[in-house]
């Protein structure tokens, strides 16, 4: 029963960290592409933008609606702006998939709401995009579209265009809703194994290795069966943060073979409405200057979590903002060894 827990934490990432060459250009470091924000939720596009280009990415984009570009153009002068159209006209669409065709990585959903507009973005980045991250509303599209049966073609066709496994960035709340979209179905079963599994194969490591109390199991148990069904790759936000990496065997667990990875870093700081939407924009931009999806993630997660820290030795933790953090992450970065 192969089952492994490891750490995320200062010295796991300085050990893989990549350094930047003095001679960089903008063009060698990625450019990511944000799908964030809608008139009801503009603050998250901002968030999530600010996170991004303080990732080292080269250059960040963001497609929004056109009435926000003036105002955050005051804010984030750095980031380049695209007008959101609303996809009805093939040259429309052709102009879209011609800009995430560009991308080295695109990030939806974060703010994005739950429109007509996000399912087209999210539909055509599902079959033009490989590095894809799926955050917030659009991770509550994805629940509704495997429960209509929309899902499974659209992964089937992905997976025939050989592009990679999406990246899923669900909460708890979340987590739960894309697992009850499978209700009734073969995986759902699934779940009571997997717990099985997860506990049995605990039983064989030593303490030090990872202590997972119940509610952490029952959170890996359903992001193990969320994984499989939808072709994924899972970060398990929350307090601690997990990533999974592997799979579980369901016909003969113990033949199973799987790292859960668990983040140390992190308070009660970010315990609040905007949190996930700095971490989102961190993330994609790391993917976006070709960190493998399971680095970028153990990274992005550890340093989120660190300037959380490093923010409430100086103040309580009640009145730092998601915002505080991104003036910090350069001293995280810089702590870790990555320049
Ligand atoms: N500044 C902005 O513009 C911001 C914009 N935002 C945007 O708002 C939109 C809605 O996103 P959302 O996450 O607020 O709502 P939703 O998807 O309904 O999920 C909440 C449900 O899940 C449940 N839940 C269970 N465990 C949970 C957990 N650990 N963490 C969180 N929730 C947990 C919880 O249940 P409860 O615990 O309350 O019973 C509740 O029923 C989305 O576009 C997002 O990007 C936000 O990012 C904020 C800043
Ligand atoms: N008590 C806590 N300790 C550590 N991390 C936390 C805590 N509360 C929240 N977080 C982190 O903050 C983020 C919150 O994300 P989410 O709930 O999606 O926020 P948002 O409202 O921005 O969508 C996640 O990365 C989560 O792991």
């Amino acid at each position: 029963m192969a089952l492994e827990v490891q750490s995320i934490n200062a010295e796991s990432l300085y050990n893989k960290r990549l350094l930047r060459p003095q001679a960089l250009h903008k063009g060698q470091m990625g450019k990511a592409l944000l799908l964030t924000g809608s008139l009801t939720y503009p603050g998250a596009a901002l968030l999530s933008l600010e996170a991004c280009l303080r990732s080292g990415v080269g250059y960040a984009h963001l497609l929004c609606a056109k009435e926000l570009i003036p105002h955050f153009v005051v804010k984030l002068p750095s980031a380049l702006y695209h007008a959101q159209t609303s996809l009805e006209t093939s040259t429309q669409r052709e102009d879209f998939c011609k800009l995430i065709h560009q991308m080295d990585a695109v990030l939806i959903g974060s703010g994005c709401s739950l429109s007509e507009l996000t399912e087209l973005e999210l539909e055509l980045c599902l079959l033009n995009v490989d590095n894809l991250l799926i955050d917030a509303d659009a991770l509550t599209i994805l629940a509704k579209w495997q429960t209509n049966g929309k899902l499974q073609g659209l992964l089937k066709k992905r997976s025939k265009q050989n592009l990679k496994p999406i990246l899923l960035l669900p909460h708890l709340g979340e987590l739960k809703r894309l697992y009850a979209a499978l209700a009734n179905s073969r995986q759902k079963l699934e779940h009571t194994k997997a717990l099985t599994y997860l506990k049995e194969a605990l039983k064989t490591i030593s303490p030090e290795q990872g202590k997972l109390t119940e509610p952490d199991l029952e959170r890996l148990a359903y992001a193990l069966i969320v994984s499989q069904s939808y072709q994924a790759y899972v970060v398990v936000k929350g307090a601690p943060t997990y990533l999974l990496k592997g799979e579980l065997n369901s016909a003969a667990p113990e033949n199973s073979n799987l790292t859960i990875y668990q983040n140390t870093s992190g308070c009660n700081a970010l315990a609040k409405a905007g949190s996930g939407d700095v971490l989102a924009g961190l993330l994609a931009g790391l993917m976006a200057q070709d960190l493998a999806p399971d680095l970028a993630s153990q990274l992005s997660v550890y340093v989120h979590g660190a300037a959380s820290e490093i923010l409430s030795q100086a103040s309580a933790s009640r009145s730092i903002l998601p915002s505080d953090l991104l003036a910090v992450f350069g001293q995280v970065f810089q702590s870790i060894g990555w320049d």
